[in-house]
Parts: C-alpha cells; sequence; structure tokens
C-alpha cells in the first residue's frame, strides 16, 4: 500500500504533524498506518519516545476488531455508533438498536448524576463513565464544570482519596513503590501511552487539608489531570497520574484492612531523595526532557526542598505553591478594583506559613518588586504565623526554614490570632493553614473594623477545613468582605442580596500553564509564568463578577481562562527563549487551539481512499443501504 503523494515527505519534514497524519492514515488504511510505521519509529527514536503501533488518540479504528470498540474508552461511542459503523466495525447486535447523538447521551448523563444523592456516588458514576466513553465524560465534564468540578475534583476528591481502598476498581496511573527502586524505568515502561507529556506526581503525604493519605492520594492526581483535559484540552493519553508510594505514617490507614499501599511507615532522608532522583531521570528517560512534572500535594518540608532542587533541570513546578500562589495572586488583583487600594497599599496577615502561604507571598513580592517597591520592603508588609505563631526572628535557630525566614518580623513574639490581627492591622488576611475555623466572628469584625473592606481568603481545602465559611465571612463584616475560599461555598443571602463567592483554586491555573508549557516544549517554568498566569485571570474577572460578590470569572468560563493562560505562557517561552518547538507561531491562540482535544466524537469509518471490502460484514443492510462507497 502506498501512502499517499505528499504525505510521506510532510511526515518527514515536519515530526510535529506525525500524530495527526498518523490518525488520518489510521482511519483510512491499516496496511497504509503500517507503511507509515518505519517513519513513526525513526523519527520517535529520535525524539526518545519509543513507539507504539496503538499511540494515544492514533488508534486504528481499523485494527480494533469488534466488541473492543465497545470496550475501549477511547473509541466507544455507545449508542452514538451509526449504522455504517456498527456495520463495518463488526459491532453491528451487540447493542440496541436505537442510535444517540452525544447531545442525547449527555442528557442521559445528567439524569444519571443528579439520580444520586451522595457526591462519593456521582463521583463513582463519573469513574464509570470515564473507563466507558472518554469522549462522553470529557464533554460532560468540560461543559458542566460548575456542577460536575465539586466531585471530581475538591472537595469530593477528597472524600474519594479517604475511601480510596473501598472504591478502588481499576488503574488509572502508575503506582510505583519504594520496593521498585533500581527499577522504577522498568516500571514507566509499562504504562502503555508512548507520547506523555505531562505528570502529575504525589507521594501523598499532605493531600488536600486531610493529611497523609499514602497511596490512596492517587485520586488527586487523577482529579488535577482530568482538569488538564475538560479546562485546557489537553488530550487524555498525554496525561500520566503519578503515586510514589514510600509508605505513610498514617497510623489508621496502616491498621485499615482496606488500605491498598505499602504497609510501612515513610521512606525518608537519603533513600527516599535516591528515589525521588531516580524516578526524575527514569521519566526523562522514557518520554524526554520537556516532560512536565506537577508536584502535588507533598509535605511542606519535601515541596519546597524539591522545588529548588529540580526547577532549573527540569520541567516541573509545584502546584500547591506555586499554582495556588497565581490564583490567590489573581484575586488580590482583582481585589484593589474593589478596595481601591494598590497592592503595594496592602498589608498582608497569612494564617499558615506553608506552601500554600509562602508560595502566594514570594509571589506578591514579585508582584510588588515589578511595580517598583524594593524587596526588602515588600517582605515588611508580609506578615505571617505557624501553629507557633507569629514568625518572629527571634525563633530557635533551625525552627524556620530559609522560605519562611524572609517574613520574620523583628518584634516579640505573639502566639494568639485575634491579638496578631488587632496589632498587625492587614488590609488581607489569609488562609491556608488547614486549621477550619481559625477566622472566628471577632476575627472577622476585627478586619471589618479596621478595613472599609476587608479582604479575607479562606483557602485551605476541602470545605470543611477553611479558615472560615462564605456565610461567616459575609455576615461578620456587615456584608462588606471581599471573599474567596478554596473549596465551593453555596452563595449567601443578605439584606437583601446575594452573594455569589469565587473559587480561589489553582483550577484556574494548573491547566493553561500546562498547555502553554507541553505545546512551546519549555524546558523551565519560570515564576513569571506564574505571574502571567494571575494578571490573565484578574483581567478577565468583570465588573459584573464584582457586583456578584467573586474575585473570579464564573467556572464556566475557566476553559477561556486557560486558553489566555496558555497563550501569555506562550509568549513568554519564546520571549525567554524557554521553548523548544519552532518555528514560533504567529497566531499563538490559533496554534493552541489547532492541538487541543476534541470532545465531540470523529468518524469510525474509513474514509473513502482505497478501501479493501470488509469480509466480515455479515449482517443484512438497513436503510441507508451504502456500507462503503466504492471509490472508482
Ligand atoms: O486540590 C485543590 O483543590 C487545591 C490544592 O491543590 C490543594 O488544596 O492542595
Ligand atoms: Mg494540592
Amino acid at each position: 500500500m502506498k501512502l499517499p503523494e505528499g504525505l510521506l515527505a510532510k511526515i518527514v519534514k515536519e515530526p510535529a504533524s506525525l500524530h495527526g497524519n498518523l490518525s488520518k492514515l489510521c482511519a483510512a488504511s491499516r496496511p497504509a498506518a503500517a507503511a507509515a510505521a518505519p517513519v513513526a519509529r525513526q523519527i520517535a527514536t529520535s525524539d526518545s519516545r519509543p513507539f507504539h503501533d496503538v499511540v494515544g488518540d492514533v488508534l486504528c479504528p481499523s485494527g480494533v476488531r469488534g466488541i473492543d470498540h465497545l470496550r475501549d474508552p477511547r473509541l466507544n461511542k455507545g449508542l452514538a455508533f451509526t449504522l455504517e459503523e456498527r456495520q463495518t466495525l463488526g459491532i453491528h447486535g451487540l447493542q440496541p438498536a436505537r442510535f444517540k447523538t452525544q447531545e442525547e447521551q449527555l442528557e442521559l448523563c445528567k439524569i444519571a448524576v443528579s439520580r444520586y444523592t451522595e457526591p462519593l456516588n456521582k463521583y463513582l458514576y463519573l469513574v464509570d463513565l470515564q473507563d466507558r466513553n472518554e469522549r462522553l465524560f470529557y464533554r460532560f465534564l468540560a461543559e458542566n464544570i460548575e456542577h460536575l468540578m465539586p466531585i471530581v475534583y475538591t472537595p469530593t476528591v477528597g472524600l474519594a482519596c479517604q475511601r480510596f481502598g473501598l472504591i478502588y476498581r481499576r488503574p488509572r496511573g502508575l503506582f510505583i513503590s519504594y520496593n521498585d527502586r533500581g527499577y522504577v524505568f522498568d516500571v514507566i515502561k509499562n504504562w502503555p501511552e508512548s507520547d506523555v507529556r505531562a505528570i502529575c506526581v504525589t507521594d501523598g503525604e499532605r493531600i488536600l487539608g486531610l493529611g497523609d493519605l499514602g497511596a490512596n492520594g492517587m485520586g488527586i492526581c487523577v482529579g488535577k489531570l482530568a482538569l488538564y483535559t475538560a479546562l485546557a484540552g489537553i488530550k487524555p493519553h498525554r496525561c500520566l497520574p503519578i503515586l510514589l508510594d514510600v509508605g505513610t505514617n498514617n497510623i489508621d490507614l496502616l491498621e485499615d484492612p482496606l488500605y491498598v499501599g505499602l504497609r510501612q511507615k515513610r521512606v525518608v532522608g537519603k533513600e527516599y531523595d535516591d528515589f525521588l532522583d531516580e524516578f526524575m531521570e527514569a521519566i526523562v528517560k522514557r518520554y524526554g526532557q520537556n516532560t512536565l512534572i506537577q508536584f502535588e500535594d507533598f509535605g511542606n518540608h519535601n515541596a519546597f526542598r524539591f522545588l529548588d532542587r529540580y526547577r532549573n533541570s527540569y520541567c516541573t513546578f509545584n502546584d500547591d505553591i506555586q499554582g495556588t500562589a497565581a490564583v490567590a495572586m489573581g484575586g488580590i488583583y482583582a481585589s484593589t478594583r474593589v478596595t481601591g487600594k494598590s497592592i503595594t497599599d496592602y498589608t498582608f496577615l497569612f494564617a499558615g506559613a506553608g506552601e500554600a502561604a509562602v508560595g502566594i507571598a514570594d509571589l506578591v513580592v514579585k508582584a510588588m518588586v515589578a511595580e517598583g517597591v524594593p524587596k526588602d520592603e515588600a517582605r515588611q508588609k508580609i506578615w505571617m504565623i505557624d501553629i507557633d505563631g507569629l514568625l518572629t526572628t527571634t525563633r530557635k535557630e533551625g525552627s524556620l526554614s530559609d522560605h519562611q525566614k524572609n517574613y520574620a518580623k523583628d518584634v516579640e513574639p505573639m502566639k494568639n490570632l485575634q491579638e496578631i490581627v488587632e496589632k498587625v492591622k492587614p488590609n488581607v488576611l489569609i488562609g491556608a493553614s488547614a486549621a477550619a475555623g481559625i477566622f472566628t466572628p471577632e476575627i472577622l469584625r476585627i478586619m471589618a473594623t479596621n478595613n472599609e473592606r476587608p479582604v479575607v481568603f479562606a483557602l485551605s481545602n476541602p470545605t470543611h477545613k477553611a479558615e472560615c465559611t462564605a456565610d461567616q465571612a459575609y455576615k461578620n463584616t456587615d456584608g462588606r468582605v471581599v471573599f474567596s475560599s478554596g473549596s465551593p461555598f453555596p452563595p449567601v443571602e443578605m439584606n437583601g442580596k446575594t452573594f455569589y463567592p469565587g473559587q480561589g483554586n489553582n483550577a484556574y491555573i494548573f491547566p493553561g500553564i500546562a498547555l502553554g508549557v507541553i505545546t512551546t516544549g519549555t524546558h523551565h517554568i519560570s515564576d513569571d509564568m506564574f505571574l502571567i498566569a494571575a494578571r490573565e485571570l484578574a483581567n478577565f474577572v468583570d465588573q459584573s463578577d464584582l457586583d456578584r460578590g467573586s474575585l473570579y470569572p464564573p467556572l464556566n468560563a475557566v476553559r477561556e481562562v486557560s486558553m489566555r493562560i496558555a497563550e501569555g505562557v506562550t509568549k513568554c517561552a519564546y520571549d525567554k527563549g524557554l521553548a523548544s518547538t519552532y518555528p514560533e507561531p504567529s497566531d499563538k491562540r490559533k496554534w493552541l487551539q489547532d492541538q487541543l482535544y476534541k470532545f465531540n466524537y470523529e468518524s469510525s469509518m474509513p474514509v473513502t481512499w482505497p478501501w479493501p471490502r470488509m469480509p466480515y460484514v455479515k449482517t443484512r443492510p438497513l436503510e441507508p443501504t451504502i456500507l462503503f462507497s466504492d471509490s472508482k
């Protein structure tokens, strides 16, 4: 079988077009795909990506037979297979006679999900849908983000992690345990996809604000990557969730008969670090230097260490430090339009001094420096407390990390948050402590006394870990608070007005960052990219959002926000020489859009290009009778 004129030449000239073209080839003809395979293999090898016959979305419908079309979630369309497809693919009769459009299927999904009252059951329905019919799942999620994000993501995903041993059905992602040390690459080789571009990895030590959940933390990586596709259109086969199982210090889990992870205390010290190093190297060996590695929900101490250690030699970022920082910074920028102040006028108080708090503080400093404030002066405007009280220079040697020391103040130690609020008089109070309820009514009232429009963020996740509820925030500040939270809260009614608090969750940020980074083949992710993301997000907030009490656009606008962030990141990547995909596209938006996942079904029919008659079609043709158009 000969390749169509010019196509082979095009593939060789433009390796980036390989997948798209292979896809067409596969759809057209199995033999033709086979003819292209050596070329593909050659190109794939040069890219250090192993080649498989069936790659990602380059599935050859004609290479899969009969019922396997219904069993492969990437191929399955359920009742949306047309008559011609059913007959051609050998699945006619394996399903009821009814034909449905994808829109009709979406209606069914809505009915099905709404029949469950328990969020965890809704979650399980969606997991099942993802395992059954991938395109339908992602379209359902992408078009109903406001309703479904709280299920596949925080807060329900937290519960799913806590119950992981109970609800675990099928593998999704890689589990690499400490027992695999020395063979991590071999484990990664078992992953069936050869075109992975983005990884979300956790060791489960600090899942949301729920603490150490060990191997159960896998649910978080799965949820984050579902948003990569639903919110930024990154193709699912390019995303790989990974759980590094180094044990857990959670006694309840170690004693839980349903726990699925290693039954041992966490590996620490040099052994742990060596394991991480081996993991990073193995990823690069299999998937290439520019593979994006998102660190998620690691313990505080490790999160900062690994970011510092890997940020200049790998394509990596830490979502809890940098992603959360960018979404909070976006909210802070937007808040200035309500308070009438500039960010350089603000005094900040952080409850919590971990990944999120320090990450946000560092980005605030960067933003102030960009507005001409000297770094030291910017740091002086930021106060922070941890479990032992205010961060002060008098703290015992070794009790603060270098990152935290930047915010330690030369004042008497203080422990009580209310007294600290009274003394510091912050304009912006940010909770990233996982200490539920620490923003007491008194503290909120003091914020309202000291500020015409107090800014209060209760960012801890999931919902029951928030520092205060939206209701408490509005009710204790005469409705003057400028509020947002990490997990969703219902609207609050007060004095005849309804407030719809925004969700300051990193989901506004990481999908767009990832899209920009992997499309440009960025080597290293700079902090500038997160500041760009924060500005793009804030610029997207319009007056109507602010009027309804939100510093963020509605969740159903996140896809557009992600696209704008990706455009900003793309521009930055080329401007700063970080990109490796050349030539630089002139119309960046269109270029990004061309590479997005398609949520709608594509035809599973062979195209009309020379195609042999299929001997296995035995069913009597119904109307319409044309099974194949003979292109003679
Ligand atoms: O997952 C979320 O909802 C936000 C996040 O990164 C965290 O809380 O660790
Ligand atoms: Mg996180």
